[in-house]
């Protein structure tokens, strides 16, 4: 065991409340990030300590305002935050883990094999590139990728219609959300507003951005467009990859 998966903490009680019958899988994989993950640079050693609350948790109640059964794409997945959780949460959901760097990528794909999530598939690419490529998804996730303004015009054009993106955020969201309320109506959206996940299973409770859009999510098509352009020069790397 590495150093920095010796300062992993007890798992809290509500894990398994939150995880069901894949909580054994959650342990697994709250002790790669930490070994692993921490070793190849992609979470902070820091981080391990509060991987339960801040992470794991934190992620997996966004399952609170998911509906059942439906199509997923966590943008800019990174290790797997919220993907991962939310998939060993949610056995229902299709989720496509989207991540531009292979480095990431290739620890996301060593995650789906050994926890077996027949459930997750994980593309390599920049959201921008993938609007008219990736087939169109009732949800969007994000934490961490981008300011909600410039996460919209990325995150928005990937929905179907009637579709929602919901982004994790901090402290900020009501003010990142008033910020962010005119573009958001250029690309579609009709309904936004700010709502917490797992509220009286984590504490603080998760807040969460919730942005709808329309019968037609705005600026599509020119995203389409500009998509296209963008893999013309820069070929989409890596394959699409369905775990069955
Ligand atoms: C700060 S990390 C957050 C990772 C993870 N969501 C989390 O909460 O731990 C931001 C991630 O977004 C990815 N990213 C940056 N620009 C992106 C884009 N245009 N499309 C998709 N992902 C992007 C980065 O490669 C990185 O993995």
């Amino acid at each position: 065991m590495s150093e920095a998966a010796a300062e992993l903490p007890p798992v809290p009680e509500q894990a398994r409340e939150v995880f069901g019958d894949r909580f054994a899988d959650a342990v697994r994989y709250a002790e790669l990030l930490a070994d692993a993950g921490v070793g190849r640079g992609l979470i902070g050693p820091r981080e391990v300590p509060r991987l339960w609350e801040r992470h794991l948790l934190n992620c997996a109640v966004l399952s609170d305002v998911v509906p059942e059964g439906i199509a997923v794409c966590d943008v800019g997945s990174g290790a797997g935050l919220p993907g991962i959780p939310l998939a060993l949460a949610r056995g229902d959901l299709h989720i496509t883990l989207l991540e531009p760097l292979l480095r990431r990528t290739i620890f996301l794909e060593e995650i789906v094999d050994v926890l077996g999530l027949d459930n997750v598939t994980v593309v390599r690419g920049r959201a921008e590139e993938m609007i008219g490529y990736l087939p169109p998804v009732e949800v969007v996730t994000a934490r961490a990728v981008a300011p909600l303004d410039r996460l919209a015009g990325w995150g928005l054009p990937l929905l179907r219609p009637h579709g929602e993106m919901l982004a994790l955020k901090g402290d900020t969201a009501e003010e990142e959300l008033k910020a962010a309320r005119a573009a958001l109506g250029r690309l579609g959206a009709v309904d936004s507003c700010v709502v917490q996940a797992g509220v009286g299973l984590v504490d603080p409770p998760s807040t969460v951005v919730r942005v709808r859009v329309g019968e037609s999510p705005g600026g599509v098509r020119a995203a389409a467009r500009r998509a296209r352009a963008a893999r013309a020069n820069r070929p989409v790397r890596g394959a699409t990859r369905r775990h069955r």
